[in-house]
């Protein structure tokens, strides 16, 4: 049986397009911009996103760039992952993206510029401090080569 988690979601406006699946082909969920933005070069912004979520008991969010996004839109996401705590849940706890501008560029109400997924908390780590480490050795960072 297909599992189900039901969140409750708030929208800034009614002009803001509801969330949905796109197409069926991925189980992330675009999001848009609540606001036209006007970038120039170099410029940063914390693009709102027009929602806000009660996340299910257990669960974080994470929130990333569309892989199409830098080509439409000429902007990175300067936080790379965008992480979305469950305790993030109040009205004013509105969804936002904090973008760099590489080129002057313009972002309007609707354009789909990130997509997100929600997951379960990582279990308690608990740290257990060795003096050695018995894995097998894979000569440490970048060391397979280039090809
Ligand atoms: O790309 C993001 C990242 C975070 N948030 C919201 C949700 C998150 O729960 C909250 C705080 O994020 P985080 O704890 O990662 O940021 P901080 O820099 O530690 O800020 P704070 O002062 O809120 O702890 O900001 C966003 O809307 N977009």
């Amino acid at each position: 049986m297909e599992q189900k988690e039901t969140i409750k979601i708030k929208y800034l406006n009614d002009k803001i397009e509801k969330l949905c699946y796109i197409d069926g082909k991925s189980d992330w969920i675009d999001l848009r911009a609540a606001e036209d933005v006007t970038l120039k070069k170099g410029e940063f912004a914390m693009i709102h996103l027009g929602i806000a979520m009660q996340l299910p008991a257990g669960y974080e969010a994470c929130v990333i760039p569309r892989s199409s996004t830098y080509k439409n839109f000429g902007i990175i996401q300067s936080n790379h992952m965008g992480l979305i705590d469950e305790t993030y849940c109040g009205p004013n706890d509105w969804w936002r993206m904090p973008v760099i501008a590489m080129r002057d560029t313009e972002i309007h109400v609707n354009d789909r510029i990130c997509q997100f997924r929600i997951q379960k908390h990582q279990p308690k780590i608990v740290f257990d401090e060795v003096e050695e480490l018995t894995g097998e050795d894979r000569g440490g960072f970048g060391s397979t080569g280039r090809k």
